[in-house]
């Protein structure tokens, strides 16, 4: 199979919108990796925050602290924000 042209990889209809999509991309894959670092950063950093609640007695959870962090994301990106939050809590902390 012949390989697929930067028009065709793109959708767009001219080697001008082509270019600009397909450089755009490789910063959004850039972007994309940092974001993916950034998580699991938290990720870890939650741990840490999980273990020694737990160490010391207490719950995995504290649904106070995740209700802020919810509010935190819904302000600065509306409704998906918090579906994003959501799902960024569920990465950190197993589902609940
Ligand atoms: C990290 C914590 O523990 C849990 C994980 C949270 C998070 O990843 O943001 C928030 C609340 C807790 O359910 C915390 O209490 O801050």
């Amino acid at each position: 199979m012949t390989a697929l042209t930067q028009t065709e990889k793109t959708g767009a209809r001219t080697d001008e919108a082509a270019t600009l999509i397909g450089d755009a991309r490789e910063r959004i894959d850039a972007l994309d990796d940092r974001i993916i670092g950034l998580i699991q950063e938290r990720m870890a950093v939650s741990a840490v925050i999980q273990e020694a609640r737990i160490s010391s007695g207490g719950r995995r959870v504290n649904l106070a602290r995740e209700m802020e962090v919810l509010g935190h994301f819904r302000d600065a990106l509306g409704k998906p924000g918090t579906a994003l939050a959501m799902t960024m809590l569920e990465l950190c902390r197993g589902r609940i």
